[in-house]
């Protein structure tokens, strides 16, 4: 039984990795998650310089999940680039994947000409979907400028990328999106970022847990995961076969992998349920994941992937 998949033609023997903004700040935890079970990384948002973040308390665990307002806290783009190339010299048949965000698209551009200049063979991820940043609106909600944002990229970098979208809500919204993203050549898109500008309450203390804005932030975990699956499907019966889909949002067990994958994903991440766990969670996901092909007869996720049935 192999749970292996591929991405922009770049495979992986495993589909299950972490999120972006989880366990991926330095090299000290992209080596932990590079040794460990889990298919490959993605880094950290990198900006054109390293950012200190909002202040803490930033992020807070619920028993469904968590809420964070980090504020893209992060080593730089040049940091990030400097040591995956350092890996890729010494894991050739290992591919990675950069996320990064610039606050307009010529920051963006500047970002990925620092990647083409660093002749990255990876696989870029566009944070298009930061809701914590005061002031800054979540690029993947303002559909004009997604649309040139993707234009820009496009006729600048040259190599596989994908974009980390934030979660939509509406249909016409999914129509919109998706006929968008279908005019470029996308090797994927990552659906979903958290749920952004949620509040949760201490009833005793009767206030927020969450220093930055007055503990507005982002939902993930479990009150998320039918938000996350209805966006995997929804863009994976939309867009082109040939972009790619991976699934983020609500996955903590083997059963949350699989409906990610019967959803439309290729890969998938985990963020809330690692940051609880640790990287150990990939061995036990990826167990638990081929417990259930066992049972259900799948040898490789192409025997299941995107095969959701409807009510007749
Ligand atoms: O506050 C953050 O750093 C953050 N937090 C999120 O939940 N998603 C993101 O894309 C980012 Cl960049």
């Amino acid at each position: 039984i192999s749970t292996a998949t591929s991405i922009a033609q770049q495979k992986f023997n495993n589909c299950i990795m972490n999120a972006s903004g989880v366990w991926c700040s330095d090299e000290k935890e992209l080596t932990i998650i590079d040794n460990s079970a889990a298919g490959t990384f993605v880094t950290k948002s990198g900006t054109l310089q390293p950012r200190e973040g909002n202040p803490s308390p930033r992020y807070f665990e619920t028993s469904w999940g968590s809420i964070n307002s980090m504020g893209l806290p992060n080593r730089g783009l040049d940091y990030y680039l400097d040591f995956v190339q350092k890996l890729q010299q010494q894991k050739r048949q290992k591919h990675y994947f950069i996320s990064c965000t610039g606050f307009n698209v010529q920051e963006d551009l500047l970002l990925l000409k620092k990647i083409t200049d660093a002749d990255f063979k990876g696989i870029v991820e566009l944070n298009l979907s930061c809701p914590n940043v005061p002031g800054k609106p979540q690029t993947g909600y303002d559909f004009a400028t997604v649309d040139m944002i993707l234009k820009n990229v496009f006729e600048n970098y040259a190599g596989p990328l994908g974009v980390k979208l934030p979660p939509y809500f509406d249909i016409v919204h999914f129509n919109q999106m998706a006929q968008i993203l279908n005019k470029y050549p996308l090797a994927y898109i990552n659906c979903v970022n958290s749920i952004g500008n949620g509040l949760y309450i201490d009833d005793e203390k009767e206030q927020v847990v969450i220093k930055p804005k007055n503990g507005f932030g982002g939902i993930g975990g479990d009150y998320i995961k039918p938000t996350a699956l209805a966006n995997v499907h929804a863009f994976y019966q939309r867009l082109d076969p040939k972009i790619q889909i991976i699934g983020t949002g609500g996955i903590k067990n083997g059963q949350d992998v699989f409906e990610h994958i019967l959803c439309g994903a290729s890969m998938v991440q985990v963020g809330t349920a690692l940051m609880k766990e640790g990287p150990d969670i990939f061995e036990r996901l990826t167990q638990e994941l081929k417990t259930i092909m066992q049972a259900k007869g799948y040898s490789k996720i192409a025997d299941f992937k995107g095969k959701l049935k409807y009510l007749a």
